[in-house]
């Protein structure tokens, strides 16, 4: 993996609980991915685990897949602004509780805010995965209420699992490619890799921008050995 890590140091980090440590992963073509690490302390986001995993009304909804029906394979539940467009995917609308339901979510999403001066998050797509059989499977968060460049921040308690991105497959790369030149050469004309793996960690925060939904899939793979619970929580803009 060819990783392009910047750090930046706490006076551009407001954040008091990150520990002033961020890595910057720049996919290519406006693609980026930040992640820190230690987003949230370690004892207060057990707090955070605890109350999620108690209040929210937590739901594993039937989706379409395919054209086929399955129930969705992690449970969910989804929090967002009066006013907003209502969501919709893979056939299906789920309720939008109120961020005032729930006010330690306010306090998270502050400390987002916090993190991404200028960010706004007025959305909220949790998920529940009670054990290494849930998963997220290969997707983009390219709905058209996120409009052309979704920023999404994603906040992890609990059980550590691994996050993959994965680059779409790109027409462009294949049209540029120049006529009689071997394959060998095509594929090295810049050092981005095409695939990326990253454990998301209790407190953890990573944050995907730029063109990421647009050029790039992600997902949380089935894991046998994750027996544990994982809540992570997906702040978003409705644009
Ligand atoms: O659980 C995660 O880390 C990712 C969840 C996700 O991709 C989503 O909710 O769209
Ligand atoms: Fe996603």
């Amino acid at each position: 993996m060819n990783l392009k890590m910047t750090k930046e140091y706490e006076s551009r980090n407001p954040n008091p609980n990150e520990g002033g440590k961020r890595q910057s992963i720049d996919l290519g073509k406006g693609s980026e991915v930040v992640l820190i690490p230690r987003f949230l302390a370690f004892d207060e986001s057990w707090k955070w685990f605890d109350y999620l995993n108690k209040e929210i009304p937590w739901t594993r909804p039937t989706i379409r897949v395919f054209g086929r029906s399955c129930v969705q394979p992690r449970d969910t539940c989804y929090v967002a602004s009066a006013g907003l467009p209502e969501l919709s995917y893979s056939g299906y609308q789920p309720h939008a509780y109120s961020w005032d339901e729930f006010p330690p979510l306010k306090d998270i999403l502050e400390a987002v805010h916090k993190a991404f001066p200028g960010s706004y998050f007025n959305s909220l797509l949790l998920n529940r995965y009670k054990g290494g059989n849930d998963y997220v499977g290969w997707h983009a968060d390219d709905e058209k209420l996120y409009g052309s460049t979704p920023e999404i921040a994603s906040v992890s308690l609990g059980c550590d699992r691994e996050f993959l991105l994965k680059k779409k497959p790109s027409k462009m790369s294949q049209d540029k490619r120049v006529e009689g030149e071997p394959p060998s050469k095509r594929s090295k004309k810049n050092n981005h890799s095409d695939q990326h793996s990253f454990t998301l960690k209790h407190g953890s925060l990573l944050l995907m921008r730029g063109h990421t939904q647009r050029d790039w899939v992600h997902s949380v793979p089935k894991r046998a050995k994750a027996e544990a619970t994982r809540i992570n929580l997906t702040f978003r803009r409705v644009v």
